[in-house]
């Protein structure tokens, strides 16, 4: 059994595609008791060599970074499995859980939003499910700090005014934006990545953090001094509005007309959260008719955005494509934890992030 496991252990770090036909029987039958997994993307490398280095998996991937698996591959690859590593590209629905079968106990995804889960399915069929909160929250929240930085102070018009010959003399009001200092910033969902933000934005001279969310989170928000608002509120008086919350049924589309109108004209909304919480078509008239003064997204619906989107015309619009947790050390911590909570799901140990269901 212990050399079994060395054994395996090497045979995992080579790439076994090209070892068929040398691997001596009783090897193989030691493999093919092994939990079957499929992983849908090649993940940063500290999460491969980990279940790699397991010898407590026998597992496939698709071996790309640049195009995700097709839905057909997908599908053909989960039969029989029983653990899936996903990323937030792969809709996991009942057609893909039903494709998989009973085998399927452990779902881990490479992520913290979790909206391409049916969560419902999941629940039903016994799944368990990883994720990977906290380890992306510093990542993500610097992301939105430079974010609404970039938007609020106009950079991208500023360096293309320079580049492009725009640039004439020192003018009083050319290119003026809006300042952190002084100001009021709302927070759409307080939740770890939210406070992550305020801490940051805090040295800039914010007067004050009001936020809104589905009950009062007192814990988190004596963290910042952040005052609870109603949803009408956090729209009236906000000169920086964050949406942080996670998207829901309950949050799909919540930033609409609605919102948007009773926002003040020279307030800045950042969305570093799903593209599903906006509705693009009101985004699209509260900027063109300058009843907001900006918009900087990191999300979008669909992503990619196509590049002939309405969106994209605008100059008060800076639009991100979905980065908010891509530093190096981020993508590894998150790819090493799903790796670990894949693995210790499939041991029948609880997770280091696992979802309540
Ligand atoms: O958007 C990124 C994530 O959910 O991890």
């Amino acid at each position: 059994m212990w050399c079994n496991r060395i054994i395996l252990r090497q045979l995992h770090r080579l790439n076994l595609s090209n070892l068929n036909g040398t691997l001596t029987t009783s090897t193989q039958r030691a493999m093919s008791t092994l939990p079957r997994v499929y992983v849908t993307r090649q993940i940063p490398p500290e999460g491969l060599r980990i279940l790699r280095e397991s010898g407590q998996v026998q597992f496939e991937l698709w071996d790309s970074d640049d195009v995700p698996v097709p839905r057909e591959e997908l599908l053909k690859k989960v039969k029989g499995v029983d653990g899936l590593l996903c990323v937030l590209t792969e809709k996991i629905d009942t057609e893909l859980l039903e494709t998989a079968g009973p085998n399927l106990k452990v779902l881990s995804t490479m992520s913290v939003g979790f909206d391409h889960l049916s969560l419902e399915e999941l629940k039903t069929r016994g799944i368990r499910v990883g994720y990977t909160p906290d380890v992306l929250t510093d990542s993500v929240a610097e992301l939105t700090v430079a974010l609404l930085l970039t938007t609020s102070r106009r950079l991208i018009e500023a360096t293309h005014e320079a580049k492009t010959g725009g640039w004439g003399t020192w003018r009083t009001l050319w290119l003026c934006g809006h300042e952190l200092a002084n100001s009021t910033v709302g927070i759409l969902g307080l939740g770890r990545i939210g406070v992550a933000i305020a801490e940051r934005l805090a040295p800039f001279k914010v007067k004050k953090f009001i936020y809104t969310d589905v009950v009062p989170r007192p814990e988190l928000a004596s963290l910042i001094n952040a005052e609870y608002v109603s949803f009408e509120e956090l729209a009236e008086q906000s000169d920086f509005l964050s949406v942080c919350c996670a998207l829901t049924p309950e949050t799909k589309e919540i930033c609409n007309k609605n919102l948007f109108s009773k926002m003040k004209n020279t307030a800045i909304f950042i969305n570093t959260s799903r593209g599903g919480v906006v509705n693009q078509e009101d985004l699209y008239e509260a900027l063109s008719t300058g009843q907001i003064a900006g918009a900087g997204l990191d999300v979008t619906v669909p992503e990619p955005l196509p590049t002939t989107h309405p969106l994209f015309t605008l100059k008060n619009c800076v639009i991100l494509p979905h980065i908010a947790s891509a530093s190096y050390s981020t993508r590894n911590a998150m790819s090493s934890l799903a790796a670990n909570n894949l693995l210790r799901g499939l041991r029948g140990e609880p997770m280091i992030k696992e979802l309540k269901l």
